[in-house]
């Protein structure tokens, strides 16, 4: 486990692209899987567990060629022939674990095992289990809820499915398996959620359509895909725009950012608390599916900043940003509350416990509540140590609220970090020597 200390820092200056979006990497990879002929995927995300999923879909018989961010992928169809009984290792990746289930359920007549590392065995495939047995997949789970977990492929019907919880991943998951499906699959939302998969498939001329809260995707029998170019990854980027924004002095361009107006709440959150960060960003559009998704330039100062409340339909518009959210709260002016965030106890570490535990131990006066925290913002923060858990997004934290802090942090299990943002530590780097 690697220890690494981040030290106060002067002004963060300069340009900076942030790495590929880890949530449209991984739809990008499985759907060219999914297609017969050769699909080139640019800017394809480099980290740990988008590697996870180019092994995932070798292990279904798919060739993958890969250099640097451009991989190539020769798939195995809709109906993956070749496969069957594989086990299939999904590392640290919840995203690939519940997506890839939707897809492999279809395959009739064939089981696929999936396992990963020590976090995802903790984490619930029970939510995507529901909606794939009432389609008439058979799941058998770990305490009928964990990995690992087997899937028995069968002949699926198309379903109506309510989400109970507001998940990605979940829609994604049972929008893939309808794919294969007969008739039509309709996924309700409680709100709205992340729509990468929604874009990709509609951009690839699959029968997908949205009416209010409900996307409805149709049965095909092959899948013809384009290639496809990934943005980078707002929840990455959100990292050293945190650190533009909190630490004096600092002006950085971040480029070619992905505002999808359902991954881009972090930006409205830091306009309510007066964030100086300028860019033009995706509208909410309601109505018909976009096709592809929208990148912008963002201009970011450090100025000061108020506390604000972030609740209901706009908590998973930036469910992964809610720990920075905590951060940018230790140093406003008065108090920042988030609620309505129980889905943060289910990611790769308890995020309501380990981000409330990690920013009190480094001074902040901050309090875990059951949905969220509540942060009272003293206008700085001292340092300390901080233990990423094995969590990625709590290494980025510490090592943003180290730059910030008055003493440094040390961070201890830094290594995390690879699972999205490769390079991370550079690129901070980079920023200071301007
Ligand atoms: O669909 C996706 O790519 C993701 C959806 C979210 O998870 P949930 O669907 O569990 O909310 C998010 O936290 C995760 O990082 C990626
Ligand atoms: C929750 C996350 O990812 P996943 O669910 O894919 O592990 C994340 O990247 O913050």
């Amino acid at each position: 486990m690697s220890t690494v200390r981040f030290e106060p820092s002067g002004p963060l200056k300069g340009r900076l692209t942030p790495p590929s979006d880890k949530s449209i990497s991984h739809r990008a990879a499985l759907v060219a899987a999914m297609a017969t002929e050769p699909v080139t995927i640019t800017g394809y995300l480099p980290a740990a567990d988008t590697l996870s999923t180019l092994d995932a879909i070798r292990t279904i018989g798919a060739l993958v060629q890969r250099d640097g961010d451009r991989v190539t992928v020769r798939g195995c169809g809709l109906r993956a022939a070749d496969a069957h009984g594989e086990t299939i290792d999904v590392g640290n990746a919840g995203t690939l674990m519940r997506l890839l289930a939707g897809w492999l359920a279809g395959q009739e007549g064939r089981s696929f095992t999936f396992d990963g590392d020590a976090s995802i065995r903790k984490r619930p495939v029970d939510r995507v289990a529901v909606p794939l047995r009432e389609m008439g997949a058979r799941i058998d789970a770990t305490d009928g809820r964990l990995p690992p977990f087997t899937v028995h492929g069968q002949r699926l019907q198309g379903i109506r499915y309510e989400l109970p919880v507001a998940s990605a991943q979940v829609k994604s998951c049972v929008l893939l398996a309808g794919l294969l499906a007969d008739g039509e699959t309709t996924v309700v939302e409680p709100v709205a959620s992340r729509d990468h998969t929604e874009r990709l498939l509609s951009q690839l001329g699959v029968p997908l359509w949205r009416a209010g809260d409900a996307i409805t995707v149709g049965h095909v029998d092959e899948l013809t895909v384009e290639d496809i170019a990934v943005p980078v990854d707002i929840s990455s980027a959100a990292f050293p725009i945190a650190a533009g924004v909190l630490v004096r002095g600092s002006r950085l361009l971040v480029e070619q950012v992905g505002v999808n107006w359902t991954r881009s709440g972090f930006l409205d959150v830091l306009d309510r608390m007066g964030a100086i960060v300028v860019g033009e960003r995706e509208q909410r559009r309601d109505g018909e599916v976009p096709r592809g998704e929208p990148v912008a330039d963002l201009d970011v100062a450090h100025g000061p900043l108020k506390g604000t409340v972030v609740e209901g339909d706009e908590v998973p518009l930036l469910i992964d940003e809610l720990p920075l959210v905590a951060l940018l709260g230790a140093f406003a002016d008065g108090e920042t509350v988030v609620r309505g965030a129980e889905e943060l106890k289910h990611k790769e570490s308890d995020r309501i416990a380990t981000v409330v535990d990690g920013l009190r131990g480094l001074g902040a006066e901050i309090e875990a509540t059951d949905d969220g925290f509540v942060v009272q913002g003293t206008g700085g923060l001292r340092g300390g140590t901080l233990h990423s858990h094995g969590d990625h997004r709590l290494a980025m934290l510490g090592a943003v609220a180290g730059l910030a802090s008055r003493e440094g942090v040390e961070v201890v299990g830094m290594e995390a970090a690879e699972v999205s943002y490769p390079g991370f530590g550079d690129d901070l780097a980079r920023l200071q020597r301007r």
